[in-house]
């Protein structure tokens, strides 16, 4: 179809794909709401996906693939004409999008911050000496021994859902996981304690969605658009401008999280060990306009300090591998 004959032909029917975990699916759903109240004549429909990420979740092949492979499966879709528009966490889209894709919308950021959930314990510094903390995320645990040295870190995986029945099981005596995610799922009443960033500095992207579709489909881009938020988009960008350049996916344990205070623009980044012996940080504050600037400017500042010799020395599936995507 030429890009005239779409701008003639309304859009009548929008079909949004997505993968079939709880919080996927609550996202795809949200958009679907925002775009059926903006549109009362639009259908929206939903078709759900098995990425092969969500197939091997339980397999250590998961860690090869890396981010790609939750999002590979909808971006196929999204090529062969099988679905408009895809929904992602930013914190799990690769830095690159294949020829033809973009991302042309970033919704507002719910809480970016991470989440202590205990039954027992009401936060971090409570926790008693030794205690077991779960998360599979080398951000969260470089974070976590940087503070508390004393603390176990033990492996976590799966979805949300699945992290709080091994808690429940008593496995740990903590996890941490994205507030995003679970404020999202309706189990904010489980959040004992909001990690301070200063504590546990977010992941690039952390508690944003994100559109994807095809970019010569103006017609649909001017649809979804109404649902993007600008100042979400400004962090997000430098956010991800930092871990671009940090070098793909290669992203752990790295942290980056952006505010805006007006048109002022503040970053933080963070590379570290896993084991927290090591933990170089940066901040950047420039005008909102140079988002970018400041995500490359902050990467080169930590690769000065190191960094690009502490993430070349992790294993590649771990560092190909970044913020435990198998946690949608
Ligand atoms: N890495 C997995 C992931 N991707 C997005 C979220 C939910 C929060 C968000 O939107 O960033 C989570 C779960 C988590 O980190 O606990």
């Amino acid at each position: 179809m030429t890009v005239s004959a779409q701008q003639a032909t309304p859009v009548t029917t929008l079909r949004i794909a997505t993968r079939q975990s709880a919080l996927a699916l609550w996202q795809a759903e949200h958009v679907k709401a925002r775009l059926e109240a903006l549109y009362p004549d639009l259908t929206v429909e939903l078709v759900k996906m098995v990425s092969r990420g969500d197939v091997l979740l339980d397999s250590p092949l998961a860690k090869i693939g890396g981010k790609g492979l939750f999002v590979k499966e909808l971006e196929h879709a999204l090529l062969e004409g099988r679905a408009d528009i895809a929904v992602h966490s930013m914190k799990d889209v690769p830095m690159h999008f294949p020829e033809g894709l973009g991302l042309p919308v970033i919704c507002e950021r719910e809480d970016p911050r991470d989440a202590f959930v205990s039954n027992t314990y009401g936060s971090l510094d409570d926790l008693p000496h030794g205690a077991i903390v779960g998360t599979s995320s080398l951000r969260r645990q470089c974070q976590i021994l940087a503070r508390r040295p004393d603390l176990t870190i033990n492996f976590l995986r799966g979805n949300v859902n699945t992290r709080l029945a091994k808690l429940d099981a008593g496995e740990y005596d903590a996890i941490i996981l994205a507030a995003a995610g679970l404020i999202r799922l309706e189990f904010r009443d489980r959040i004992r304690h909001f990690l301070d960033t200063e504590v546990s500095l977010p992941a690039g992207g952390q508690g944003a969605v994100g559109i994807e579709c095809r970019m010569a489909d103006q017609a649909i881009i001017d649809l979804i658009k109404p649902l993007h938020h600008d100042e979400t988009a400004t962090c997000v960008l430098a956010e991800r401008a930092m871990n671009r350049t940090l070098n793909g996916g290669c992203q752990v344990p790295i942290a980056s999280f952006a505010t805006l205070d007006g048109d002022t623009l503040h970053l933080r980044g963070l590379v570290g060990q896993p084991d927290a012996s090591e933990i170089l940080r940066t901040e950047q504050t420039v005008p909102a306009s140079e988002c970018e600037k400041a995500g490359i400017d902050a990467a080169e500042h930590l690769l000065a300090q190191g960094a690009g010799e502490i993430l070349a020395a992790l294993p590649h599936s771990v560092a190909a591998n970044a913020d435990t995507p198998d946690q949608q």
